[in-house]
């Protein structure tokens, strides 16, 4: 099969009468949300050959993707719209968005309430629009929001009072990271589809049939997956597949607090937080990925859902201890970096510091929750003067950012005059600049690198005052130049 050729060959038809796809593999479905989880389903499932629609209220951005704008960056997300658009619509009218509906997706937001726990408003306001506008045919309705257990009775109970009607209901969380949105979801290394009905479970079965079997052509736009084989899809409750949700993330984000510790204890005896941390990862019991120290997780995901699921367990009356210190490491971090400058002048009151990346992480434009707002704004409230550069977020960081912080579109020229840099985003181009050259317009030459991502030897030789997270421990440290 190739991807993006719209024509499947029929197979055979379905046993399971009404909930099953009449027409064997080729499953109509309509996704709530065009967010990065909804809008890179719909794409994918559209590239395997299924009729998709979306459905958003921002009527901005579905008329946007109607002339295929993508509404947010994402790596090969422009041209997969393009590959998919026969299989693709998009609606932003609820009486026309779950027309011969198999399979609803619900992929909108859960946000942090004040509180710490997910707000499930939107989750809810699209169930209703469902109910309302879906009254003559049973559909599957399938979680892909991250959501505390015991949502998916809740969607089942409020569903049923509102039609009569006893739903299908599944949950199939999402683990796609920003940055890799596309290539994770048609390449991903699990699928879970949390239901105990069987016509669910074959259904989701037949919507997933291409992936699992990986039979399509890997996009070229995409980067090509490592090997090919079967994707395991794990079949179990809706309360097991929400839980593993929140368990995969709390773990993954345990992993990063657990790095940073040990970049803590770095920067106080000595040693180099990567070598210990390419010892660790080369068990294969510990494994090499996300032990990357440096000023902390942000994102939409991992500090709300660690959150989430710390409140979850307190409401029952369990204390996740390790989970709190997972998130306690992470908010101290950030502020680290700064102590860290800030022991090299004595005080950042005048200071002039630039601060390299916005972004939550490299590759994507997303700043929600990013360390660079906390840091900035911390900063600012030491007495820094601060220039910002990114090179993707400068517009949406400047409606975020105080508005005496300068952003400057060339990360050369937001250097010249500075006292020090922080690097906040490893994004590629900063290991690449001319250093020499900054160095030379830079009034004093301090660089704290909070992602470890620069060459701090090419950076000493040239004369510069490096410090990174648990890369330089203390014994190797200069005494402060400028204080
Ligand atoms: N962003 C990520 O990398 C991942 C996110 N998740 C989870 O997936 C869910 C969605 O996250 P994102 O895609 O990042 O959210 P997002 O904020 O990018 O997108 C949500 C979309 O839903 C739309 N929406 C809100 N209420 C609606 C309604 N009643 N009807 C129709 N559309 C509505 C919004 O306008 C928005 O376009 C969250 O629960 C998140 O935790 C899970 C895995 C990865
Ligand atoms: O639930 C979600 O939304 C998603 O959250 C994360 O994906 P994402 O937030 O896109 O980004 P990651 O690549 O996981 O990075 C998250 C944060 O951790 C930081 N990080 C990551 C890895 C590491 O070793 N060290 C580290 O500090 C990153 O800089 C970033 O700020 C998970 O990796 C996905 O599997 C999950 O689906």
């Amino acid at each position: 099969m190739r991807l993006g050729i719209v024509k499947k060959q029929e197979k055979r038809p379905s046993s399971h009468s009404s909930f099953s796809s009449k027409r064997g593999y080729i499953v109509n479905v309509t996704i709530i949300g065009s967010g990065y989880v909804g809008l890179t389903t719909a794409v994918a499932l559209a590239l395997i050959g299924h009729r998709t629609r979306v459905y958003d209220i921002d009527n901005a951005k579905i008329e946007g993707l109607r002339v295929g704008r993508a509404p947010f960056y994402e790596p090969g997300l422009e041209e997969a719209l393009q590959a998919a658009q026969a299989n693709l619509q998009f609606e932003y009218e609820p009486s026309r968005a779950f027309e011969n509906a198999d399979v609803v997706m619900i992929a909108v937001g859960t946000p942090p309430t004040p509180a710490g726990g997910a707000n499930l408003g939107y989750l809810y306001t699209a169930l209703r629009d469902l109910t309302e506008h879906n009254t003559n045919h049973d559909v599957l309705v399938v979680t892909k929001s991250t959501v505390p257990v015991g949502t998916g009775s809740n969607v089942s109970a409020f569903y049923e009072q509102a039609t009569g009607r006893t739903p299908l209901i599944a949950s199939a969380p999402e683990f796609l990271r920003q940055g890799r949105a596309l290539a994770d979801t048609l390449y991903p290394e699990r699928l879970v589809f949390g239901t105990r009905d069987p016509r669910a479970l074959t259904l989701l079965r037949e919507l997933y049939e291409p992936i699992i079997s990986q039979t399509f052509e890997p996009p070229a736009y995409l980067p090509q997956p490592q090997q090919r084989s079967t994707v395991p899809a794990i079949e179990c409750s809706i309360e097991s597949a929400e839980l593993a949700k929140y368990a995969a993330n709390a773990f993954l984000a345990t992993k990063i607090s657990f790095a940073n510790e040990i970049a803590n204890v770095c920067d106080l005896v000595g040693g180099d937080v990567q070598d210990v941390m390419a010892v660790l990862g080369l068990d294969s019991r510990i494994g090499a990925q996300f032990l990357q120290a440096g000023l902390g997780y942000g994102g939409s995901c991992f500090p709300k859902d660690t959150r989430a699921l710390a409140q979850l367990s307190n409401r029952e009356g369990y204390s996740f201890k390790l989970l709190s210190a997972t998130i306690e490491v992470n908010n101290d971090q950030r502020f680290r970096v700064i102590d860290k400058l800030e022991r090299h002048f004595g005080t950042l009151q005048g200071k002039d510091i630039t601060v390299l990346g916005l972004t939550f992480k490299a590759g994507t434009d997303d700043l929600r929750d990013a360390p660079s707002l906390d840091i900035i704004a911390e900063l600012v409230s030491r007495g820094a003067r601060v220039t910002a550069h990114d090179p993707v977020a400068l517009d949406a960081a400047g409606k975020m950012l105080p508005a005496h912080v300068r952003l400057c579109s060339e990360a050369q020229e937001a250097l010249k005059g500075a006292d020090a840099a922080l690097l906040v985003t490893e994004w590629p181009e900063y290991r690449a600049l001319d250093w020499r050259a900054a160095q030379r317009s830079m009034r004093h030459n301090v660089i704290i690198d909070g992602r470890n991502a620069l060459d701090h030897h090419l950076l000493a030789e040239i004369g510069f005052v490096y410090e990174g997270v648990g890369r330089v421990g203390r014994r190797a440290l200069p005494a402060p130049t400028f204080v």
